[in-house]
């Protein structure tokens, strides 16, 4: 196929009507955007690429194609871009494809060619047959670049309908067997659809409904987890990456070991190899050393009995040997090693083939956190790169008149905004990809504006503040109108208000988390409820661990709520981990939990704690 004559042309100059007005080409899809697919697997095909945009240019410039606007105003349609195409067109012939159709056939342009060239015509478009129905894809087509001044004529006349043309050229429809390849998407749910693998997700009363007693205004915090962990669908879309660049990913396959590691029987000392049967039973023996393994360099032979071979760490175990004994422990007589009698055992200091790994077993699984072994343990097969899940995107902003930002100054009554940071820095650490959108006053369309703006941005919200009872708490009312918006009163200390859901905006959705707006209480509620929740929708499996530990002193406590107190945890002089509380654990006092390096889990049932008494603790650092 002469690609050489052919010039391809990403049709992205549409208003995106369907999808409320967004740059249909530039939204998200399978870790990249529809246009980077469309892009990949047009360019194998042509001799070049061009983009055609009336928009966000220099976003598609990035792409390193070049980006031609319609010569129309108005966004006259797909064939105002075909013509911007065609005048720009260097070679014989231009291929159009739309910008959201992330699956194109791989031999479009070569079906296409053969098909014009087969019936002398100007322009072969694509067809496909489904249930018997015959469907043209007039955006899927090749056409001669002389045609220029036809198809200007027709725009000239005011046509644009893109087969409204045909009757003065001559056209070849080419079949093409699979449907799906030409889907284009055109709403952005269904766009999320496919990056999610989700259809539509449950209802919260669906989920809420399945407990026994629900109670928004008294709900114990298992409850409230539950329900956040169901109504929360994983993030479907994958992309492969770097091994290094798998640091902090979620695994999105299982990684299967395509070898033995390590792959042959080698010594674990250096030492002399030999045969187990020739260790001495009472007396010593005298082996006859008839060469030398390496780590890299095997020894070429195969030891008789009464021989023994030298052999360095890592070397490959010699034929017929099945033990190591380290230098140390022999005496070496010229070329004779001597061993004395109870020295070592048959089989020792050897390492067998595939006992770290065996060839086709799991190595890993998906849904991991891949950590520095297990970068590591992927070098050692030899795995170059990894499949992990697309990292979660993640909206947030602090609401509140009150709140100034950094460098204002501070007016009375007002505090300078901290939740915004200890959120960003928790969901850092969480390895999400971050909207920081400020602050948002207490202002009903500022606040809408901004979940809107957040929502068809990202895969989850978080908010702080706005989400109790007070006269300039909109948050709520808004969240509602928005979507399926529950407000809890949640048995705990602190956090009780929490706000949990999915808005959705123009076609798109997210998953809201409106925490509240006291400093520890923001921190709290994320790390017990959004915490698991994102973890969940960037498919990882990562539960919280606590561990137990030893109360220095009285801990007060009322039953029928869980209280999460501040503490420190230390060794104590008898060597036992004691977690002391770090005093003040009023909701607002953040100082209190920068000291601490460990919350205290005071579950529901339990009262005050007495000195001596184990506790739950969760960590805030991990060995990572
Ligand atoms: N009558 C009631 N009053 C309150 C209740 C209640 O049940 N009945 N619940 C209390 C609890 S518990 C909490 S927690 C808070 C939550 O309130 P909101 O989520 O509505 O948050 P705000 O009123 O906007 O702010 C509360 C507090 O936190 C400060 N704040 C807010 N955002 C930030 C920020 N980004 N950086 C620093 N500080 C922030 C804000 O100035 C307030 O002092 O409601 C209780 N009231
Ligand atoms: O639940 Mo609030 O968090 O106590 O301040
Ligand atoms: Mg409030």
């Amino acid at each position: 196929m002469n690609k050489e004559s052919i010039s391809g042309l990403i049709l992205a100059g549409g208003r995106g009507t369907r999808m409320g007005h967004v740059d249909k080409g530039l939204q998200p899809f399978g870790g990249t955007t529809m246009v980077a697919h469309v892009l990949a697997r047009l360019e194998p095909q042509v001799a070049t690429v061009a983009i055609n945009a009336n928009r966000n240019e220099n976003t598609y410039a990035a792409y390193g194609v070049p980006v031609w606007p319609d010569d129309t105003p108005d966004y006259a349609g797909p064939l105002a871009g075909l013509q911007a195409g065609l005048r720009r067109c260097a070679t014989t012939y231009l291929l159009t494809a739309p910008c959201d159709s992330p699956f194109l056939p791989a031999d479009l342009a070569e079906r296409l060619l053969d098909g014009l060239r087969a019936a002398g015509a100007d322009l072969a478009v694509a067809v496909t047959e489904e249930n018997g129905r015959r469907q043209v894809h007039p955006v899927f087509c090749l056409l001669k670049t002389s045609l220029e001044p036809v198809l200007s004529a027709y725009l000239d006349g005011g046509g644009r309908r893109m087969d409204g043309w045909y009757p003065q050229i001559k056209v070849t429809e080419v079949l093409f067997d699979d449907a799906d390849a030409f889907r284009n998407i055109n709403t952005l749910d269904e766009l999320h659809e496919l990056d999610t693998g989700s259809t539509k997700p449950p209802r919260l009363a669906d989920v809420v409904s399945c407990l026994s007693a629900y109670d928004p205004d008294a709900l114990p915090v298992r409850d409230a987890q539950r329900i956040i962990r169901e109504f929360v669908t994983p993030v479907r879309a994958t992309e492969m990456v770097a091994l290094r660049a798998a640091l902090g990913r979620v695994l999105a396959a299982d990684i299967v070991s395509p070898i033995d590691v390590p792959s042959h029987d080698n010594s674990a000392m250096d030492g002399f190899a030999l045969r187990g049967s020739d260790l001495p039973a009472d007396a010593p023996a005298r082996l006859a050393v008839i060469g030398t393994a390496y780590a890299g360099r095997a020894f070429d032979g195969s030891p008789r009995p009464g021989e023994c071979v030298r052999i360095m760490t890592g070397a490959v175990m010699p034929a017929g040997c099945d033990s190591v004994v380290p230098q140390e422990f022999v005496s070496v007589e010229g070329d004779t090693m001597v061993i004395a009698p109870g020295t070592i055992r048959a089989g020792d200091n050897r390492r067998l083939a595939g006992e770290d790994l065996k060839s086709g077993s799991a190595a890993l699984r998906a849904g991991k956190v891949v950590r520095p072994a297990d970068l590591g343990l992927l070098a050692s097969l030899g795995v170059a790169e990894v499949p992990v899940q697309r990292r979660l995107r993640v909206a947030f902003f602090s609401t509140g008149d009150e709140l100034r930002s950094i460098g204002q100054s501070l007016d009375e009554g007002c505090v300078y905004d901290s939740n915004r940071y200890t959120i960003y820095g928790m969901l850092q650490r969480l390895g999400c990809d971050l909207i920081d959108m400020g602050v948002v006053r207490d202002d009903p369309q500022a606040l809408e504006q901004a979940l809107r703006d957040a929502c068809e941005n990202a895969d989850a919200i978080i908010t702080s503040g706005g989400v109790s009872v007070g006269a300039a708490d909109y948050t709520k009312q808004i969240m509602a109108r928005l979507g399926d918006v529950t407000f809890w009163k949640i048995g705990m200390r602190p956090g009780r208000p929490l706000a949990f859901g999915r808005i959705h905006s123009n076609g798109r959705s997210a998953f809201l988390f409106g925490l509240p707006g006291n400093p520890v209480a923001v921190m709290v509620s994320f790390y017990f409820f959004a915490r698991d929740a994102l973890l969940r929708m960037m498919g990882a499996d990562a539960p919280l661990e606590l561990v137990r530990a030893r109360a220095a002193a009285t801990i007060r406590k009322k039953p029928g709520r869980t209280e999460y107190q501040r503490g420190i945890l230390a060794r104590a002089a008898d060597g036992q981990p004691t977690v002391t509380i770090t005093g003040a654990q009023g909701s607002g006092i953040l100082r209190s939990m920068s000291e601490a390096n460990c919350m205290v889990v005071l579950h529901d049932e339990q009262g005050t704690v007495q000195a001596g008494e184990l506790v739950d603790v969760l960590l805030f650092e991990g060995l990572i």
